[in-house]
């Protein structure tokens, strides 16, 4: 392995398993047609809504947390033309490319370092916030309430077509992020637009992802094994493959099979604590391989910087007792980012952190049965 930077090794037990590839056709396919093709059955009007792919959802999000979609209503020209906008600007030598890199102060553009658990991934990206000016914490300090604005103001000579193909798709999977939003919150028992003033001042970005061919695919990865800290992802990865998701049956690592002009979708850790752990963000990873690039388009949906993240009312109560205690999403987000940007000596902060102890959780549930009887 010789000129393979020590930064990219993973631990022995975090390293893929590249002769053993488990391809479980496992994770649900679901056809969201219905809410295009009837007049009767849209989002403006709840109740015809199909109650089936509802309980589809549901299925998919407490089962798996991973589900993929088609029929999903994103133009496939869109989404073809900012794959190809992405494909012309990697494909540039690197001085070309660091002319828009990302630094400490300006977290948007491209970047070719970024660490998932202090260990580098194989990867290079480039990022796009899908409001501009977005609203973010100014750092990731508790007390400083100092706020800052992120433009997408780092944009390539080459090819003069990015702009435009990431603002137009933008538009799109936005759309299909609400729908979606929707569904899950129906699947909940919510109102439908239980959860859209959470988002009015979005924090979303898009993320263009680059897996360069890799001599060391045994020991390296695309990205380290994560959970998305958001709301949702809704992912487009091209026919190389290479994403793995934890099955949460039994803790194995499972292939995503790519499906033309699907979306992956996976529940955030933001849902998961919404929905006080009745849908779970599911840990995954990406395989590199030592011959074919690979690209992904990762859209992350996130809150309004100032959105206090913590288990919904509704679907909480005496026998069903609050699991975490609130955090402010704009802090988590800058915490994390910084920790992305660099190897730190510390470990990444995760919802874990906020969970309600398990003691404290079995006093309350006492407390409550004790009351009931
Ligand atoms: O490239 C992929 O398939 C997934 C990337 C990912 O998980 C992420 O960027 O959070
Ligand atoms: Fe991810």
């Amino acid at each position: 392995m010789g000129e393979v930077d020590p930064a990219f090794i993973q631990d022995l037990e975090h390293r893929p398993k590249v002769d053993q590839i488990i391809k479980a056709e496992g994770i649900p396919l679901i056809d969201l047609s219905v809410l295009s093709s009837s007049p009767n059955t849209n989002l403006e009007n709840p109740h015809a809504v199909d109650g089936d792919l509802v309980k589809e959802i549901g299925n998919a999000c407490k089962k798996w947390g991973f589900f993929q979609v088609i029929n999903h209503g994103v133009p496939l020209d869109k989404r073809q033309k900012i794959e190809n906008a992405s494909r012309k600007f990697f494909g540039q030598p690197l001085e070309e490319k660091r002319k828009v890199r990302r630094d400490e102060k300006r977290v948007l553009g491209y970047y070719d370092s970024e660490h998932t658990k202090n260990v580098r991934d194989w990867k290079e990206v480039f990022d796009f916030a899908v409001k501009s000016p977005t609203i973010v914490p100014a750092s990731y300090e508790p007390d400083d309430k100092e706020v800052t604005k992120l433009v997408n103001d780092q944009w390539p000579e080459y090819p003069p077509e990015l702009r435009e193909a990431l603002e137009e798709y933008s538009k799109e999977v936005e759309k299909l992020a609400f729908k979606l939003l929707e569904l899950i919150a129906l699947s909940l028992g919510l109102p439908e637009n239980r959860f859209h003033g959470f988002f009015e001042d979005q924090t979303s970005f898009i993320r263009l992802n680059h897996y360069p061919p890799c001599p060391v695919p045994n020991l390296a990865l695309g990205v380290g094994r994560h959970k998305d800290a958001g709301a949702m992802t809704i992912l487009a990865q091209d026919d190389v493959g290479g994403l793995e998701v934890k099955r949460k049956t039994d803790g194995e690592w499972i292939w995503v099979k790519p499906t033309p002009d699907a979306y992956i979708i996976n529940v955030g850790d933001i849902i998961q604590v919404w929905s006080n752990d009745a849908y779970e963000s599911v840990e995954h990873r990406v395989m590199v391989n030592s011959e074919r690039d690979r690209f992904s388009i990762p859209f992350f949906f996130n809150p309004a910087h100032y959105t206090d993240v913590k288990p919904l009312e509704e679907l909480t109560n005496e026998q069903n007792p609050v699991k975490y205690r609130p955090y402010n999403w704009g802090k988590f987000f800058v915490t994390r980012k910084r920790s992305n940007f660099k190897k730190l000596d510390v470990e990444n902060l995760q919802i874990y952190h906020f969970k309600v102890p398990e003691s404290e959780l079995a006093n309350k549930l006492e407390g409550a049965l004790s009351i009931d009887k």
